[in-house]
């Protein structure tokens, strides 16, 4: 089969990245069931894998359980063996032809052969000493396989069996000899060649075969990492990472982007199905970061653990586990209950109570642990349900909100976790999927955390910014909203952790760094919240350009800026279809008319059944207020500055003069109204003389005063008439043909477009019903306040619809 492209990257000869801190890729045995499996592992291991990484490898799909049923059949001499250890050789003699070229396919063949030889040996000899030897065969297939793929179709690769360097005291505690297993697998390792190892065995200090238990590849990928001091640590897994509660039973559960160490510690103690506390143990003393990530679905981001801010403590999940005991005994309280608790890793126990949960399975050794106390003891079936949460136990709200979700379950017991990460509730019946379901939804139904990123803080956006921590504290549909971003042209912020949105501007100027495109899409695409929203409050085409890659990673967006609203027809369809079919959502509500609820009308009136024929108005608060402040007495130049300064016109005022401004919110508002027209449908009058159209902007406001002469003029012509002058939009469509103008036009001084407060903007809607006495939408159409206030408006209306959103778990057997 011929090399893929990013083969390159892996290649001996052509290795770059071999001085790169070593990542430990773990796969499962489900990422690794079939041919088509094994070659998205290929695929996954081509694109994030370095040459010095170290892959480790579950046992192919059910290997291990036909391995413990051929163990089962053996110990029992049942007749059915031979059968079932040649289906065994059969398939994984299969999956190896299926894979590999015919010469490595037959040598992998033949070791298998000697491999199943080796079985019958055991198994004449005593199958009973040699259980874990026979259950490590999984392993090593999958490794020997892997390894030889990657060699044919990769780059050089050896495989490593763990037992030649992993050494543990025994299986009950399973605990590494560190020193020792370290300086052995530096003996292993070739540097030039990509390691495979194989997961879920090692040996003892006698050189016996023993396995690291349940979940025990997990572990020894964390062990791995300690070994060589990996910087990361990836779990490639059916599920695409660590949910809010197990999404097999809770499909609403929500994917937890971040886990804190401690807190994912205590889950994976507590029984989440994907995570082992002994998982987590390898990686307490160094800081090796820990990602569950689906090998399914690989581009989708799945869940880190390791060190974060406030936005991941504040993430809550519910798990459980089912047939547990409860046991009550005088000799649980006091120190002797403390010392129970630890020799038996108590789920949970009160000394002053004087009772421990543990497994059922722990029951034999309990009872025999208290016969040398000769007290009384009385154990119950039992199970527990825990919310888990950074320091969860400190808040008392959210204690007081789980015990009334558990007001109709039976509970015998509450207890806060001595971590601080989980409040325990102790039942005296399995824990059903009704009830994890119904408290999940109690405890999680407010959480979604919605990253919010800021770009422009120009004259709108810093006020987008001063306006948001009022906002943030008293918006319900704010209340999980974290500004994580701010950019402009030249610089950006970016903290994952969130920015103090009471310091945000000075956090900007203090931290900023220069940026590109390229960086600031890389860091979307990996955001950690459940909701990304861009709040676009630049006048930037270019940024507009940006819109398409937001929606195709679903990200929403609020803009303020004209351009994508006003671009080209067919570029600015596209836009909408991308965002429709990511659920992407866009407003632009303040892109025509500030905050003003002109859009709100025209959908709503379409949404009803209305047609509308025509719109008209002034929409631009600059010309509005330059017109009815315009007198002849002051010059106009001076008025413009005016309004600059005030924050009513465009960062190049000309924008506004030219009459593209209104162009565009002509354009944007009859797309609105479901008509398919450009820019250059529009007729528009430009008021701005051919001498200063080209000219930069300062050498603009250096000629500004050549305006006035031609104003002046307008003005008296009008005046001359009892008339004024006022820059008019007219939209309307007869008989399918659209009319759209804009120009400057002298009004009576008792038309409606003619007494308006300076600034204001007027809207005039014609439609079927409104037809003789027209809709009027009247009042401030520019200025910091209104369109910051606007632009908020969007963004609660967006936060609002996501509120309602509940997640798609994508998990491969659901
Ligand atoms: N002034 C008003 O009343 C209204 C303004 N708007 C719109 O608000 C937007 C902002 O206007 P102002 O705040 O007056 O502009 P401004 O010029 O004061 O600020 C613009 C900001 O955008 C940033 N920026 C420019 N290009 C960028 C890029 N490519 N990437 C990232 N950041 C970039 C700049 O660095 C600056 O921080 C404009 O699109 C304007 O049309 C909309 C409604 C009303
Ligand atoms: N410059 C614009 C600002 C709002 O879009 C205007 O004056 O209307």
């Amino acid at each position: 089969m011929e090399q893929s492209s990013n083969a390159a990257v892996l290649s001996a000869e052509n290795n770059q990245l071999v001085k790169q801190a070593v990542q430990v890729h773990k796969f499962g045995g489900s990422s690794l069931a079939n041919k088509a499996c094994i070659e998205r592992v290929v695929g996954i291991i081509q694109q994030h894998c370095q040459l010095n990484d170290i892959v480790v490898v579950s046992a192919n799909g059910n290997t291990t359980d036909d391995l413990f049923a051929v163990l089962a059949l053996a110990k029992s001499g049942d007749a059915s063996l031979n059968d079932a250890i040649l289906a065994l050789k059969e398939s994984q003699a299969t999956l190896i032809a299926s894979l590999l070229n015919k010469s490595s396919a037959a040598r992998l063949i033949e070791i298998l052969d000697k491999d199943i030889q080796q079985f019958l040996t055991w198994i004449d000899l005593d199958i009973a000493k040699f259980e874990n030897d026979l259950l490590a065969f999984g392993e090593l297939w999958s490794a020997r396989l892997m390894s030889a793929v990657l060699n044919e179709r990769v780059c050089p690769s050896r495989y490593i069996d763990a037992r030649d360097f992993l050494v543990i005291n025994n299986e009950r505690d399973c605990q590494v000899l560190y020193p020792l297993s370290e300086k052995q697998l530096a003996h292993c390792r070739q540097p030039e060649k990509l390691t495979v190892v194989t997961g879920y065995i090692s040996k003892d200090a006698d050189g016996l075969t023993k396995t690291l238990g349940r979940n025990g590849s997990d572990y020894s990928a964390t062990i791995m990492a300690a070994l060589v001091r990996a910087s990361n640590v990836t779990l490639w897994t059916d599920v695409d990472g660590i949910y809010s509660a197990d999404p097999r039973v809770v499909p609403h559960s929500r994917k937890l982007h971040r886990l804190p160490n401690g807190v994912a510690k205590e889950l994976g103690r507590l029984g989440n199905p994907v995570l082992h506390a002994k998982t987590l143990q390898p990686l307490t003393n160094h800081s090796t970061h820990l990602h569950v990530a689906s090998s399914f679905a690989f581009e989708v981001g799945g869940t880190e653990i390791g060190t974060f801010g406030q936005i991941a403590k504040q993430e809550l999940s519910v798990t459980y586990l089912n047939d547990l005991l409860l046991a009550r005994s005088e000799s649980f309280t006091g120190d002797r209950g403390q010392e129970a608790a630890q020799e038996f890793e108590a789920i949970t126990y009160d000394v002053e109570k004087g009772f421990i949960v543990i497994y059922q399975h722990q029951q034999k050794a309990l009872s025999q642990w208290l016969a040398c106390h000769d007290t009384e003891v009385s154990f119950i079936p039992a199970a527990i349900m825990a919310t888990v949460g950074h320091k969860v136990v400190e808040h008392g709200d959210i204690k007081a909100r789980y015990k009334r979700s558990l007001k109709d379950a039976n509970v015998l017991e509450f207890v806060s976790s001595e971590n601080k990460h989980s409040l325990i509730a102790v039942m005296p019946q399995n824990c059903t999927i009704e009830l994890l379901n119904n408290v999940h939804y109690d405890m999680t139904k407010d959480a979604r955390h919605i990253g919010l990123v800021v770009a422009g803080l120009g004259n709108i956006g810093q006020r987008f910014i001063e306006m948001l921590p009022h906002q943030l504290n008293s918006i319900h549909a704010l209340e999980n909203v974290h500004l994580v971003g701010l950019v402009t042209s030249k610089k950006a912020l970016v903290n994952n952790d969130g920015i103090d949105v009471n310091h945000a501007l000075e956090q900007f100027e203090q931290y900023a760094q220069p940026y590109d495109n390229e960086q600031f899409l890389s860091w979307l695409a990996n955001h950690p919240y459940d909701e990304l929203v861009v709040v676009d409050i630049t006048p930037s085409e270019q940024f507009s350009h940006l819109y398409r890659a937001f929606f195709e990673q679903g990200i929403h967006v609020v803009g303020a800026n004209k351009w994508a609203g006003s671009a080209p027809t067919q570029q600015y369809i596209q836009l909408l279809e991308t965002a429709k079919k990511h659920q992407s959502l866009w407003l632009g509500n303040t892109t025509v008319g500030a905050g003003l609820p002109i859009n709100h009308v025209i959908k709503d009136l379409l949404n009803s059944g209305d047609t509308i024929t025509e719109i008209s108005g002034i929409f631009s608060g600059t010309l509005s207020w330059l017109f009815e402040n315009y007198d002849g007495e002051t010059p106009f130049s001076t008025l413009l500055l005016d309004a600059l300064n005030q924050g009513l016109t465009e960062p190049d005022p000309r924008e506004d003069l030219s009459g593209r401004d209104v162009q565009r919110k002509l354009l944007i508002l009859a797309r609105m109204a479901g008509f398919e027209l450009s820019l250059e449908d529009i007729h528009c009058q430009n008021l701005v003389p051919e001498a200063l159209r080209t000219i930069s902007k300062n050498e603009f406001f250096n000629q500004v005063p050549q305006l006035d002469d031609y104003f002046l003029v307008q003005l008296q012509q009008a005046k001359q008439q009892q008339k004024c002058i006022r820059y008019i939009a007219r939209f309307s469509v007869e008989e399918e043909k659209i009319n759209a103008s804009i120009s400057l036009e002298q009004l009576a001084q008792d038309d409606a477009f003619a007494n308006l407060s300076a600034c204001d903007n007027i809207f005039q809607v014609k439609s079927q019903w409104y037809d003789t006495n027209p809709l009027i939408v009247r009042g401030p159409g520019a200025g910091r306040d209104v369109t910051a206030g606007g632009l908020h408006s969007d963004l609660v209306s967006i936060c609002q619809q996501l509120v309602s959103r509940t997640n798609q778990v994508k998990i491969k057997s659901v």
